[in-house]
């Protein structure tokens, strides 16, 4: 969890994670955790665990805990709480939002969210551990005007983050990578992708200088992680691979080495994504300008045959 929040006015204020659940949209909702069932576990990041648990009247959820070796910490035990009171009161169609926060006598908050399928990393594994069939499905499920779609759905719902999502403050998200996007009911391309856990190849140059970081440093992750979907393979893998953090440090951070633009996709889209990963913050656009370009190069491909990247026979 990397969220954070900054007040309108710009000025960091990370101590304000404030959260009144009687004011969530949805209304306050209670469960009957004497009828909690717990199952097994789905996941583990750095610091918490997520379970598969059924949980009446909500059903079959997820519930994110601290890690057994994280709860003596008082600092992550107050994170996974301000974590909790932000997300419950989070509402867009593609931002995972908290069902409810409950504070339990052994595993201290436990974080309810609807539960997802699986996240974007899940379904686009590293190039190394794909076989050819997979490679394939995935060149055929994911045609670039599917993934332009995800990109504006995740552009949107950072919008709603940014300037929407609470009055006093603009939410970063600060670690947007494919791992924290979920697919919510399916796992293929028909899954909804959704926002979580609100890291570092993906970091903008000033977060990974320890420069300021803001709304359009996510600019940044988010060209990233749309390069990584419409490429199908992590952003600098080889660079990193061969040179280590060194030469990330080197020749992208300071030499403003960027991921290939494959001459076969929009103008549109290689225009946006090359903006969105200017040096520079303030010469890259916010989230909310990114929408006409994505529907313009979307457009481009439904007007187009059938995409050049699926393989021979598939439309
Ligand atoms: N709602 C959910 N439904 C099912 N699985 C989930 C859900 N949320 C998270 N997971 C799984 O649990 C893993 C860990 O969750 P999460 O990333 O929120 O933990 P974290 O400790 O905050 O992560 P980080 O190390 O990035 O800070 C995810 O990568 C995902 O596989």
């Amino acid at each position: 969890m990397c969220c954070c929040l900054f007040s309108t006015g710009d000025a960091a204020d990370s101590s304000a994670l404030l959260v009144d659940r009687s004011r969530s949209p949805r209304g306050p909702r209670v469960a009957d955790w004497t009828q909690c069932e717990w199952g097994e576990q789905l996941g583990a990041g750095a610091f918490a665990q997520v379970w598969a648990v059924r949980l009446p009247p909500f059903g079959d959820v997820a519930a994110k805990v601290l890690r057994e070796d994280q709860r003596g910490d008082r600092a992550a035990a107050s994170d996974i709480a301000r974590e909790a009171s932000l997300v419950c009161r989070l509402c867009h169609p593609h931002v995972l939002h908290g069902l409810l926060a409950h504070d339990h006598p052994a595993h201290g908050t436990v974080l309810v969210l609807p539960r997802i399928a699986c996240t974007l990393a899940q379904h686009f594994r590293p190039p190394t551990q794909r076989t050819p069939c997979d490679d394939w499905r995935l060149a055929r499920d994911w045609p670039l005007r599917r993934v332009l779609l995800v990109g504006l759905q995740l552009a949107s719902a950072l919008d709603y983050l940014h300037e929407h999502a609470l009055a006093e403050h603009h939410v970063l998200h600060r670690d947007l990578k494919p791992d924290n996007v979920g697919l919510l009911g399916e796992r293929g391309p028909r899954g909804v992708p959704c926002l979580l856990d609100f890291g570092c190849a993906r970091m903008a140059p000033e977060v990974y200088e320890g420069r300021p970081y803001g709304r359009r440093s996510e600019s940044h992750s988010f060209a990233l992680l749309l390069w990584h979907l419409l490429a199908r393979e992590p952003p600098f893998e080889a660079l990193i691979g061969l040179g280590g953090k060194r030469a990330f440090e080197e020749e992208v951070v300071q030499g403003g080495v960027r991921p290939r633009l494959f001459p076969e996709w929009p103008v549109e889209l290689a225009a946006l994504l090359d903006e969105c990963w200017q040096p520079a913050p303030h010469r890259r656009p916010r989230m909310a300008q990114l929408a006409t370009p994505l529907v313009s190069a979307a457009e481009v491909q439904v007007m187009a045959r059938p995409p050049s990247d699926a393989p021979p026979g598939v439309s």
